[in-house]
């Protein structure tokens, strides 16, 4: 199997909820995110061209992140669940495996010393 991945950026404020009211992730804050899309295919499903996927193909996620998150409150934006690495991780799974069935996860950081994963 061949794993390929590509990192993109964005900038967000959020705030968690269900933490304790003293936490400092409760209060209102922002991130320099990256977002890691990992992709895969089995070396018989290359391209001609020896390619999982042409990265740069992956220029209309990096459309959506700037149109959709960057400079967002992600309260706002992401629907139903508290914006958590985790969770931000998963909706960003959930949206764009449609798109690129090749996606294998997705992981984001807050910091540069945190990561989170989805790989379903
Ligand atoms: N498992 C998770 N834990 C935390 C998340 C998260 O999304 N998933 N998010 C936060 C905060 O939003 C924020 O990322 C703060 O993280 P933390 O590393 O605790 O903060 P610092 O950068 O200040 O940490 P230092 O250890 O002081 O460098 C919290 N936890
Ligand atoms: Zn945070």
């Amino acid at each position: 199997m061949f794993r390929i991945s590509k990192d993109f950026a964005f900038s967000a404020s959020h705030r968690l909820d269900h933490l304790p009211s003293d936490h400092q992730c409760a209060r209102l804050h922002g991130h320099n995110y990256t977002v890691r899309l990992e992709l895969a295919a089995p070396p018989d499903e290359l391209t001609p061209a020896g390619f999982v996927r042409d990265y740069g193909e992956l220029s209309d996620f990096k459309k959506w992140l700037d149109s959709e998150l960057d400079h967002r409150h992600l309260n706002d934006v992401v629907p139903g669940r508290n914006p958590s690495a985790e969770n931000l991780a998963m909706w960003i799974y959930e949206i764009w495996s449609e798109r690129l069935p090749e996606l294998s996860a997705v992981k984001l950081s807050e910091t540069a010393k945190t990561w989170a994963e989805y790989r379903p």
